[in-house]
């Protein structure tokens, strides 16, 4: 249902057990409400120019990507030519890879996308031409310690259940199962070994779809499954003892590295003392830490680089666009970051040059539409740091709605001297997202300090009480049973415990270079594992070095700047609070279209409501007050000058002034002409309005009603223009018809005339004289479909237009020369020349009456094509003497015809018909 313009979707659990992706979601019949939001995203797209964002929030499981599947394949229905495209698939594909890469079951949902993502659909001209998504990657602990009750990523059962015999052979898998493998034992084991045995197939033939190598893949993916059975002790010597050296033999062997050496990157450590390189030997504490770190980077950086291959393929060949799917730029600063990118380098007048046409280019195709599907709120016991991650972005999610809806509304009424009579009264969680993430006191930044100074969990929370002693939001009584590594948050949806155990190691996000070097390619002789620590390695042999007491990222989402000494740049919570600010300033700029999901009870069963929970959800997302403001405030203002653009039609034209400066009187005399006849409202929605100093201030009620009359205004318009002109065309061509076709006047009442125009398309006209109500039978005018074309002083910058034609060497004035007519056909793998002989499929033209000629080609018959028309799509043939355009689809090449070698051109194609004269082209 709707509360105004916002969406409430209710998850009924009708589908659990759906992979959500773009494929298994076809079956899914699609609501009418998430149809009006893309309808409505792409038509003010096209009609403002401005970028639309569709963002789903609400908590794990409310159906957020379930959705957000849907919305994308309406997106492609509307304007992108539907799911038989190759553009479609091909995402598809991308989205099959990456579900069971990215997700998981969780306590409260078997389905949770443990990776958030931005699906940025680039629009031009309201036609889809790209999609990309750009990925928040954050919950790198499951690959090695999934929570009690959860599971490891859907990917790792779905391997083992669905590797044959040999592929289990070769990737050292036989004889293990969730139940021996230690980072799935931790979590829960069991499994519908059929369901992920279909899914792996699925999975590995959307590899194939998307071009990346599946052995590669799952060459990592088993490495990182061994890794977790080898154990680091002490033993009695200096260096550690393994326990299953089997696992750590085939871990070397599957990443094409000599097992000895990557022993000695697990359990050596090299120091940088004062300019001084020394080696020493980790206990088996520290070598079990950096294979999790292994695994986890293995991992990561697998699927970043997945996720880099699907967004790449079908690139324009350029490098601006948008957020690059790893970086940590906005969308729009990356393009700004490519194109100084290209006036810096070399600094010569090309690269300048390519600098203004990728800044045109930008503006011009600067449209996109995003489905933003982030991380829910999520309380799971104990939360870790990734929990805060993804509860900072649910609250970010929640103060961006607040600030949309609520904010600007009481601010801009305010501002202009509105008063009005309903207090919207909202709660601001500003203050949570400040004992986050605050520059210096928030949790985050005192997280990053604790590391730096090699603090512990203890302090940490001992220091975040003391500085927050004031804060509401954060608890400060002691936690039941008391632990000093506990505290809690209350959120905007919730209480959550946070246990700060491994806040510190998570968040420094580390592995040490005495493990990156192993992959180095003098030693590494599988090319993908030195391909996921290329840039690292490139750093660590820039200058023939090795291993120098480095420390990198897990998993860097940037590799601009890779160290700041001897550390990473940043830490794992930097990065993803960087992130989230570089999509909020993205959003900002987006027009919002907000889509608010509920689960329907806690305990994911079919059809069940749970009143309790729903009521918690209702509470936490505000949906009361929203109701409230939608119902009797001011949600919504427009500038007089756009009132008056949209909704003129509603007033008699004469009546109004049309000029800047009595805007506002127009304003006033649409509305009352729109008030004349008001419609029937219950309770307490009203259809108030009000005038500002700038803005006009209009409640829900009467923008629907505005934008109900205007509705039935333009379908009454487009009615009667399409009516006039179907009449006029009629009677225009009404001589010509009775002269050539049977005209058949049955009792003088009744005409019929069969008209047929093309061969699809058969009109039935029939008037009745007697009374003139025979309109039964009248074709009712389409309405018309798609948008007005875009104003183009929104759109573009005329400068822009300008620096680009000269840079193309464009005439502003005179539209570019048709490009010249190829001289020969493709057909199979030969080129074709001119004359050809073809048959023809069908009569052509259906009616040569109407277009005033006296023969027709008939079907069957062998016709002679001498060029391409430069009408599009049409070939000449030659027929009598004239020379007719013929769409190429009504004719078929003769089969015998033989091929002329390559480069021939013009020649003859062998067909025995002989060239007619030359004679006139008729354009039909
Ligand atoms: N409209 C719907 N009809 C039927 N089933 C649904 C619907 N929406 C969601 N579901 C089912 O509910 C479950 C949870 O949905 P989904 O994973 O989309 O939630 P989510 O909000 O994206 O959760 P998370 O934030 O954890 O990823 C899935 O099993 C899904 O198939």
């Amino acid at each position: 249902t709707n509360v105004g313009p916002i969406l409430l979707s209710v998850n009924p659990y009708h589908d659990v057990g759906n992979p959500l992706t773009l494929s298994s979601t076809r079956s899914v019949p699609l609501a009418p409400q998430l149809r009006k939001i893309v309808q409505e995203a792409v038509r003010q797209q096209a009609e403002t120019g401005y970028p639309q964002a569709i963002i789903l929030s609400g908590t794990s499981g409310s159906g957020k990507t379930h959705c957000s599947m849907l919305l994308l394949r309406q997106l492609f229905a509307v304007a992108g030519g539907g799911p038989e495209t190759d553009a479609f698939k091909h995402l598809a594909a991308a989205f099959t890879v990456l579900r069971s890469l990215g997700s998981a079951k969780t306590t409260t949902n078997s389905e949770s996308s443990r990776i958030g993502q931005f699906i940025e659909v680039q629009v031009t001209d309201g036609a889809l031409y790209r999609t990309k998504i750009h990925c928040y990657f954050l919950d790198q602990t499951r690959v090695i310690r999934p929570l009690p009750n959860e599971k490891n990523y859907h990917i790792f059962y779905q391997m083992l259940a669905g590797l044959n015999a040999d592929e289990c052979a070769r990737l050292n898998l036989e004889g293990y199962s969730p139940a021996n493998l230690r980072y799935l034992q931790h979590g829960d084991i069991r499994q519908d070994e059929q369901e992920d045995a279909a899914r792996f197939q699925a999975w590995k033939a959307c590899l194939g779809i998307l071009g990346i190598p599946f052995l590669d893949v799952v060459r990592v993916l088993a490495a990182v499954l061994l890794l977790g059975n080898v154990q680091f002790v002490d033993g009695q010597g200096l260096e550690v003892e393994v326990v299953g050296e089997t696992e750590l033999n085939a871990v070397a062997n599957l990443l094409g590295v000599p097992p000895a050496q990557l022993f000695r990157g697990l359990t050596t450590r090299t120091h940088n003392a004062r300019g001084q390189l020394i080696k020493s030997v980790c206990d088996a504490n520290m070598s079990n830490m950096t294979r999790d770190c292994l695994a986890k980077a293995l991992y990561c950086r697998t699927v970043a680089t997945i996720v880099r291959r699907a967004n790449s393929l079908k690139r324009l060949g350029s490098t601006l666009g948008t957020l690059s799917s790893d970086s940590n730029e906005s969308v729009h600063n990356q393009a700004e970051v490519a194109s100084q990118h290209a006036s810096t380098i070399g600094g010569n007048a090309g690269s300048k040059s390519m600098a203004a046409l990728n800044n045109a280019v930008r503006h011009a195709t600067d449209g996109f539409i995003g489905i933003l599907d982030m991380f829910g709120f999520e309380e799971p016991r104990p939360a870790q740091l990734e929990h805060l991650c993804i509860n900072l972005c649910a609250e970010t999610m929640q103060h961006f709605y607040n600030t949309h809806i609520f904010k600007s509304s009481v601010e801009s009424c305010r501002e202009e001297g509105i008063i009005c009579d309903t207090e919207v009264d909202y709660v601001d969680n500003v203050p949570c997202i400040d004992l986050i993430s605050s520059l210096r006191t928030g949790l985050l930044s005192m997280l990053d300090a604790e590391c730096s100074v090699r603090g512990t969990a203890e302090s940490y929370v001992a220091k975040i009480k003391v500085q927050h002693r004031n804060s509401a939001r954060l608890e400060q009584r002691a936690l039941e049973p008391y632990d000093p590594r506990l505290f809690a948050i209350r959120h905007f949806a919730g209480r959550v415990e946070y246990d700060t155990t491994d806040f510190l190691d998570t968040n420094r996000d580390v592995v040490p270079d005495d493990l990156v070097s192993v992959f180095y390619k003098h030693t590494c002789n599988f090319g993908f594992a030195t391909h996921l620590f290329g840039t690292e390695l490139k750093a660590l042999y820039a200058q023939e070095n090795g291993p120098r007491g480095l420390s990198f990222r897990i998993a860097p989402t940037s590799h601009t700047d890779l160290l700041n000494g001897d550390e990473p740049v940043s830490t794992l919570t930097q990065d993803f609070h960087t992130r989230l600010d570089n999509l909020l300033r993205t959003l900002v700029h987006a027009r919002p279209h907000f889509v608010r999901c509920i689960r329907s009870n806690t305990a994911e069963k079919g059809g069940m409501f749970d009143r309790g929970a729903v009521v918690r959800q209702i509470r936490a997302l505000q949906v009361l007050e929203t109701v409230n403001l939608m119902a009797s405030g001011f949600p919504h203002r427009m500038r007089f000058k756009q009132f008056t653009a949209r909704y003129r039609m509603l007033a008699p034209f004469r009546l109004l002034r049309r000029c800047e400066e009595k805007a506002l009187e127009d304003c006033k005399v649409i509305l009352d002409f729109a008030l004349e006849n008001p419609p029937e409202l219950d309770g307490s929605v009203t259809l108030s309005w009000a005038p500002g100093k700038r803005h006009i201030f209009l409640s829900e009620g009467i923008r629907q009603h505005l934008e109900r009359l205007r509705t039935e205004v333009r379908m009454k318009s487009a009615t009667l223009i399409q009516a006039t002109w179907r009449g006029w065309n009629l009677r225009k061509r009404l001589g010509t018809i009775r002269r050539t076709h049977d005209i058949q006047l049955m009792g003088g009442a009744l005409l019929s005339i069969n008209k047929t125009s093309s061969g699809a398309r058969t009109a039935n006209v029939t008037h009745s004289n007697a009374n003139n109500t025979g309109t039964a039978t009248r074709p009712r005018p389409q309405p018309i479909a798609g948008t007005p074309p875009p104003d183009p002083n929104e759109k573009c910058d005329s400068k822009i237009i300008a620096q680009t034609c000269t840079l193309f060497g464009l005439d502003l004035e005179r539209p570019p020369p048709v490009p010249p007519s190829r001289s020969y056909t493709v057909t199979g793998n030969s080129k074709l020349g001119y004359p050809q002989t073809r048959i023809m499929k069908m009569n052509f033209p259906e009616d040569p009456a109407a277009v005033g000629l006296g023969e027709q080609l008939r079907k069957g018959e062998a016709v002679t094509v001498t060029g391409a028309s430069h009408r599009r799509g049409h070939l000449i043939v030659e027929h009598n003497g004239i020379s007719l355009h013929v769409p190429f689809q009504y004719m078929e090449l003769v089969k015998t015809i033989a091929p002329v070698p390559s480069g021939t051109g013009n020649g003859p194609s062998g067909a025995a018909v002989p060239s007619p004269p030359t004679a006139t082209a008729v354009n039909i």
